[in-house]
């Protein structure tokens, strides 16, 4: 099954990127998760210890047990690993990235959007407006980043 046999999810926010202020950082990941949880019966709880659904961290190159690895400033911007139990719906961010609020660098609630489409359970869309497009199109941060594509692709998961 793609998705999660839940509806009701917890994340926490293991570690922060020196680049953001931490109120900043916390604001976008929970911007990011509600892009989703607005068009599906999904909620997010974030808890601050202990073992949540989605663990959220910002990583460099090898990193702990996560079988993939970041490379260095550019090229892959992050990672999250499809639903299921440990490593399932984990999120990273890679830390050698400019992580910013604003038009600079990354966004980082543009490129949280987008991961967490696949901590959800979405793989990469071919149509070039959507989130879930392979690539980082520095879309403006205040425009509601979802497609159509984007909508049915989630909805097909947890109509
Ligand atoms: C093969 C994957 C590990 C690539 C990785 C990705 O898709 N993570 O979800 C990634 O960071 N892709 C870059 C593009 C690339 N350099 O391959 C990206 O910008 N992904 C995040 C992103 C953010 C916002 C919007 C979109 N469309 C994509
Ligand atoms: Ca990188
Ligand atoms: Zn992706």
């Amino acid at each position: 099954l793609p998705g999660w046999r839940k509806y009701n999810l917890t994340y926490r926010i293991v570690n922060y990127t020196p680049d953001m202020a931490r109120v900043d950082v916390d604001e976008a990941i929970q911007n990011g998760l509600e892009v989703w949880s607005g068009v599906t019966p999904l909620t997010f709880t974030k808890i601050s210890k202990g073992i949540a659904d989605i663990m959220i961290a910002f990583r460099t190159r090898v990193h702990g047990r996560c079988p993939r690895y970041f490379d260095g400033p550019l090229g892959v911007l992050g990672h999250a690993f499809p639903p299921g139990l440990g490593l399932g719906g984990d999120t990273h961010f890679d830390e050698d990235e400019n992580w910013t609020k604003d038009g600079a660098g990354f966004n980082l609630f543009l490129v949280a959007a987008h991961e967490f489409g696949h901590a959800l359970g979405l793989s990469h869309s071919n149509d070039q407006t959507a989130l879930m497009f392979p690539n980082y199109v520095s879309l403006d941060p205040n425009k509601y980043p979802l497609s159509q594509d984007d909508i049915n692709g989630i909805q097909s998961i947890y109509g």
